[in-house]
């Protein structure tokens, strides 16, 4: 969500950015699942002369995450830092717009849970090697791409949950009022939306993870992703985790 841009704030064109990012999220999967888990990467501690006390990765994700704050990216409320100890301040002058979001939206942040899903559930389920084939530092960049986009779309509920409450202040402030979370996540959640997602990122699996050739008659190779792994891990995983960003929002919406 761009600054100015409050005229988007609908319904249909969030689910639209919803939609896009789905593109960026399984590209980005199929280039993670080139490698294999790398295991390495986050269990080995970096030697003591690094001055560093933690894993390669979280040693790259963190000095990936300090620098792109130097460069404002955590000035944007769509993104959402996954060590938020550890930021620099911005050098870009902060671009004044006015806030779509409540300001409590900012103590939302459900990184930790990504990050131990996909580190523990994710990569077991998606990767076919459970090696190391030892290219640390290329596995991490793409680690960090997948991980920010899943988290750009799991936090995008932030937006959701405030056109929802927008459309329906009465009902959702009564129970926000009660603390009700049950009745909020009851309140938000479409089940047939839902189904059309789970859908659309399988045939959009199939259709980014295949061989494209020049030769018309060749037979159907498998592809380089398994699309009922995506529609799972958008299942079990990604709008689970943005229903829980949107509920934890709105029960911070009336602060
Ligand atoms: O589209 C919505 O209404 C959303 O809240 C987003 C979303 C999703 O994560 O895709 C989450 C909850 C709804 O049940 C349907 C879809």
């Amino acid at each position: 969500m761009a600054c100015g841009d409050d005229d988007k704030l609908c319904l249909d064109s969030i689910r639209e950015s919803l939609i896009r990012q789905e593109d960026t999220i399984i590209f980005n999967l199929i280039e993670r699942i080139k490698f294999p888990i790398n295991p390495t990467l986050y269990k080995q501690q970096l030697p003591p002369s690094s001055n560093f006390s933690g894993s390669l990765f979280q040693y790259l994700f963190q000095e990936t995450e300090s620098l792109q704050s130097k460069v404002g990216r955590y000035l944007a409320p769509e993104e959402n830092p996954f060590f938020p100890d550890n930021l620099s301040d911005s050098i870009i002058p902060l671009t004044k717009c006015t806030p779509v979001l409540h300001p409590a939206a900012e103590s939302v942040n459900v990184n930790e849970k990504i990050l131990d899903i996909y580190i523990n559930q994710m990569l077991p389920l998606f990767c076919t090697e459970v090696n190391d084939d030892a290219n640390f530092a290329t596995t991490a960049a793409c680690d960090i791409q997948l991980l920010q986009a899943l988290s750009r779309r799991i936090h995008y509920g932030k937006f959701v949950a405030e056109v929802k409450f927008r459309n329906s202040i009465d009902e959702y402030k009564s129970f926000i009022l009660a603390q009700d979370r049950d009745a909020l996540m009851k309140l938000l959640t479409f089940e047939a939306v839902e189904e059309m997602v789970k859908k659309r990122v399988a045939k959009k699996a199939k259709v980014f993870g295949q061989e494209v050739t020049l030769n018309d008659n060749v037979e159907e190779v498998k592809g380089k992703i398994d699309p009922l792994l995506v529609s799972r891990l958008y299942d079990e995983w990604v709008m689970p985790l943005t229903k829980l960003v949107e509920v934890e929002y709105l029960m911070r919406r009336l602060d």
